[in-house]
């Protein structure tokens, strides 16, 4: 498979989606990258690479960061956590609420991941930080360590650095 470092293609590939989901939002949709296999793959790396080493476990957010972290997993050699949406896990063991650009949310996570593990965090989009701040609480409630955190996609209008400092964006803007 061709491998490229020059990720420009793949940033061209995330596509913004004015008034979506709703009025005055530009939706940053990555699912034009997810298809291209040597984007997918570049990306899934270059997330990665600060990290390799240092985490025993990646989680992703849903839903985007389901698809990064399954891919990331493989890439890595180790087990994925999913944090998702309240009401969907059969044994949520941990919630946290918070405010993102179009709504609210609750995460859960079933403590599935032995105490001690460091996890790192995979999502799509950085918006508000809302989401990924909400997945370092209940993974810590849960005992891991946070490891860090990746994005394909920091929209730094929006703030989000100031909630999670250290995150790893592959693109930003
Ligand atoms: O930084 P934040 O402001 O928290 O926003 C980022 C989150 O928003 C989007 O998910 P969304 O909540 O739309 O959920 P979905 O993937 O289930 O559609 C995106 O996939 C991130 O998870
Ligand atoms: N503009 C945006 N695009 C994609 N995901 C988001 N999550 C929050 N804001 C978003």
């Amino acid at each position: 498979m061709p491998q490229y470092r020059d990720l420009t293609r793949a940033r061209s590939l995330i596509a913004p989606v004015p008034d979506f989901p709703e009025e005055g939002v530009v939706f940053q949709d990555v699912m034009p990258l997810l298809t291209d296999p040597v984007a997918l793959r570049s990306c899934v790396k270059e997330m990665l690479a600060p990290f390799m080493g240092r985490f025993d476990v990646v989680a992703g957010l849903e839903a985007r960061g389901f698809l990064l972290a399954g891919a990331a997993a493989m890439v890595a050699d180790v087990g994925m956590v999913p944090i998702r949406k309240a009401g969907k896990l059969p044994r949520p063991a941990a919630e946290a609420s918070y405010d993102l650009e179009y709504g609210q949310a609750t995460v859960e996570v079933q403590a599935d991941v032995a105490p001690g593990s460091r996890v790192l965090v995979l999502d799509d989009v950085l918006a508000t930080g809302g989401t990924l701040s909400a997945a370092h609480e209940v993974l810590r409630s849960i005992g891991c360590e946070v490891a860090g955190s990746a994005v394909l996609l920091e929209i730094p209008s929006l703030g989000g650095r100031t909630r999670v400092p250290d995150v790893h964006a592959v693109f930003a803007g």
